[in-house]
């Protein structure tokens, strides 16, 4: 089937590349031209497991299209997924100005019919407008479909989330669409689930909160772990073997970061006050998460007192592993804390640091994470790379001027290290 992707990002470029991976001609459209350039040429603006691969063999075979022309994947497709940002504004509630712009633009070129499909996170009722929108648009009075059709990729695990995902939502009325969007999906074997516009959106922002809420939930019984001397790792093991609880997004950290978790928390906050109702359980989901950052920064503070001139060796700086991604990352909001009080950051991350170097230029970018420990007052680990595990930690603690270890991931095993000699402070244990 011929579809049409517009925007290329995480979301646009990965869904495209797997669409085309099962046999789908996929069109990637963007408006920015140099990152269409650089695709066209076969190099990956972003870092994500197996994406360059399929990616290249695509192109190659001429399944995978980059262009800046709308016009030009609207006319040559039948579906025309929308994946454009969808950033939050000040107070929480959504910019939906990319999506009401590719909207009208669509409308503006459409000549035959066309399935319309919104995979970008959206409040509720944002299908009901798309489709005012193009109606009001398309002077030709084509018809057309709008679907929802949200997207559950974690980054980092994209590839094989495309591929293989637990569920399809589809939000759609007519049966034409429908019927398209199930053959578009048929080739990946996955249960499919047909809602309406709105129940779709919403399975979206209600599923993203919930996770955060589970995490949310294990981070508050770190603290009361940490107060009654237990250990939230064996509390969380414990309750995941319970299957309606489930093991999954129950480890304890620094706080749920990232570019969705904190965005659409905060829009499904803002969408049901405008709806009428007050999640308060949300707000506090939030605040959890807000206190678990702070509750770390007080824990290493009361270990090192002062931070001014400290040299602090921060392992992480993506916002979870396997990524390139630092939106919303909880590691760089350490780091920030950290320069701001005065003290000396040296930092090393597998894959964030090009992206981190331009926000953040202050740190000193290490070249391995053996050279973070080099005359540290302290270790901080705040990503969750496995590959911190297996650190040369002997020769780490020679390097480091104290060795103390803030793992703000409950990433290595506190007995080893303690073993070890090192002075070591986790999360909720
Ligand atoms: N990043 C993620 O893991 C996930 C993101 N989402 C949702 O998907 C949506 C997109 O997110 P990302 O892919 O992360 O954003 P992104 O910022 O990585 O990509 C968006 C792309 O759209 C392009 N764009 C913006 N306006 C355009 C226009 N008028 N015409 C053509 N291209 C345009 C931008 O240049 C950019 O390349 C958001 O609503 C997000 O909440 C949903 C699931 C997972
Ligand atoms: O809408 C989205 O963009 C996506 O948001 C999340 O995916 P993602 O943000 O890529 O990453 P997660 O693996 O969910 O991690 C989010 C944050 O929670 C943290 N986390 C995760 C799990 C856990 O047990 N504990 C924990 O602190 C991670 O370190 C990270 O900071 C959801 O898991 C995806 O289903 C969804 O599609």
């Amino acid at each position: 089937m011929k579809i049409a992707i517009i925007g290329s990002g995480y979301v646009g470029l990965t869904t495209g590349a797997c669409f085309a991976d099962v046999g789908h001609e996929v069109i990637c459209v963007d408006n920015d031209a140099k990152k269409i350039k650089m695709l066209r040429e076969g190099q990956i603006p972003i870092y994500e497991p197996g994406l360059e691969e399929i990616v290249k063999k695509n192109l190659a075979r001429g399944f995978l299209h980059f262009t800046e022309s709308i016009a030009e994947g609207v006319e040559k497709s039948l579906v025309i997924f929308i994946a454009v940002p969808t950033p939050p504004l000040e107070d929480g509630s959504v910019d939906m100005t990319y999506i009401e712009r590719v909207a009208r633009q669509i409308a503006a070129v459409l000549k035959e019919y066309r399935v319309i499909v919104d995979k970008s996170t959206v409040p509720v009722k944002t299908g009901e407008k798309v489709y005012q929108t193009i109606k009001r648009y398309n002077s030709h009075n084509i018809d057309f479909d709008v679907v929802s059709n949200p997207e559950f990729l974690r980054e980092g695990v994209a590839v094989h989330d495309l591929l293989h995902p637990d569920r399809v939502v589809i939000g759609a009325t007519s049966d034409r669409a429908i019927n398209i969007m199930k053959e578009l999906y048929s080739p990946f074997k996955a249960p499919i689930l047909i809602t309406d516009l709105n129940s779709a959106e919403l399975i979206k922002h209600a599923s993203n909160s919930f996770l955060a809420l589970k995490i949310s939930y294990i981070n508050a019984l770190s603290r009361i772990c940490e107060a009654a001397g237990a250990n939230v790792q064996m509390v969380a093991e414990g309750m995941g073997l319970d299957h309606r609880i489930g093991k999954h997004f129950l480890r304890a950290g620094i706080g749920w970061g990232g570019s969705c978790f904190p965005k659409d928390v905060a829009a499904f906050i803002k969408i049901s006050q405008e709806l009428g109702y007050d999640f308060k359980l949300l707000k506090e989901v939030s605040q959890i998460n807000v206190d678990q950052k702070e509750h770390f920064l007080r824990k290493i503070k009361n270990v090192l007192w002062v931070l001014k001139e400290k040299r602090i060796g921060l392992l992480g700086l993506a916002f979870k592993n396997n990524t390139d991604d630092i939106r919303s990352s909880v590691a760089m909001d350490l780091a920030t804390a950290f320069l701001k009080e005065g003290a000396i950051v040296q930092a090393f991350d597998p894959r964030a640091m090009e992206k981190a170097k331009e926000k953040l230029p202050s740190i000193h970018y290490c070249s391995s994470a053996q050279e973070v420990a080099r005359d540290s007052d302290c270790i901080v680990i705040a990503t969750e790379w496995e590959e911190f595990i297996n650190l040369d930690w002997k020769s780490m603690k020679s390097a480091m001027i104290s060795p103390i270890i803030f793992d703000g991931r409950n990433l290595l095993d506190k007995k080893k290290m303690i073993n070890m000699g090192f002075h070591y402070i986790g999360i909720g244990n």
